[in-house]
């Protein structure tokens, strides 16, 4: 039996438009799954699929091998898009009552409350209504909802929009702690540099087709160009007239330069020494906006 939430063949359409067509991946155990697509795509779609929000047309959604059942369900956590918290109730008695409703005792969901809250940083403000609450705050209350029931398998809608940096550390700290039990982590962000640094796995949907899945330095390595960057002590621009090398951008001392299948990088690692002091040489890896921007095309 493994740890592993699969979407399989997932399809869905609203009324005569296809949203979801043959969606596949997997959210394993322990890792947090970046999931990003443009406005649109069938992010939030999907992650409805998955809580049985929505039925799709086609496709399964399995847990540990088998088809997810409702009970399953009960041990999800999910941050819905609408959020959904009730504006007049206390940040403690919302969580303690949607933890009641997950059918954890009352003294566990009490202490599930306090220490989510202390991380959290809301501790101070557990006795006020929600509505009084800064956006930023509310937001990090909604995280504390979708895991005051220590849920098996987290799937997150936006966790981070309208988070601070220091806040998207904060929540990231809280994650990782139950990626780290085992935990599947599935987010959707629009912030691609947020999803760079801190998921481990990368779903990228567009037009609800998968484009590309795996982890995400598998990714980098299967879109990298053999692109490289050097600095020098002096003026770069003698790259030009060497041989296998295409100039994508050269600035005084730094250039950025691709090399024709079957150049030697230390080829040209030589002829910079020969002329002078090098500063930095090495090969550079797609950014995670650079291969959405491939693979989406
Ligand atoms: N209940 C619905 N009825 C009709 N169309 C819908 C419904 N829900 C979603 N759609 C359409 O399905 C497509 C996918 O929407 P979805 O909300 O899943 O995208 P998303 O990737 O989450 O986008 P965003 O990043 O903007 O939240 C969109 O074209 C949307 O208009």
């Amino acid at each position: 039996m493994t740890k592993v939430l699969r979407l399989e063949a997932i399809g869905r359409r609203f009324g005569d438009r296809q949203v979801l067509r043959d969606v596949t991946f997997d959210v394993a155990a322990g890792r947090m799954t970046g999931f990003v697509g443009a406005n649109g795509a069938g992010k939030t779609t999907t992650m409805r699929i998955i809580l049985g929000v929505l039925a799709p047309d086609a496709g399964t959604v399995t847990w540990q091998d088998a088809p997810l059942t409702r009970e399953d369900r009960r041990r999800f956590g999910y941050m819905p898009e609408e959020r959904g918290l009730y504006p007049k109730m206390t940040v403690r008695d919302q969580l303690v009552y949607l933890g009641r409703l997950h059918g954890l005792s009352i003294s566990a969901v009490r202490r599930n409350a306090d220490e989510l809250l202390d991380w959290l940083s809301l501790g101070a403000r557990a006795d006020d209504p929600l509505e009084q609450l800064s956006l930023g705050n509310q937001q990090r209350a909604q995280i504390a909802a979708a895991l005051v029931h220590d849920p098996d398998v987290l799937v997150l809608d936006e966790p981070f929009s309208g988070l601070d940096p220091l806040a998207v550390d904060t929540v990231v700290a809280v994650l990782r702690e139950r990626t780290a039990h085992g935990v599947p982590v599935l987010f959707s962000s629009h912030q691609l540099d947020v999803v760079e640094r801190l998921c481990d796995d990368l779903v990228i949907i567009a037009d609800g087709t998968i484009r590309a899945a795996g982890s995400r330095d598998g990714l980098r390595e299967a879109h990298a160009l053999p692109r490289y960057s050097l600095r020098v002590e002096g003026d770069a621009g003698w790259l030009r007239d060497q041989p296998g090398v295409s100039i994508v951008d050269l600035d005084g001392p730094r250039a950025v330069f691709d090399l024709a299948t079957g150049a030697d990088d230390q080829e040209v690692l030589r002829a910079a020494l020969s002329r002078g002091a090098v500063r930095s040489f090495g090969p550079v890896t797609p950014s995670l906006a650079e291969i959405f921007r491939e693979v989406t095309r």
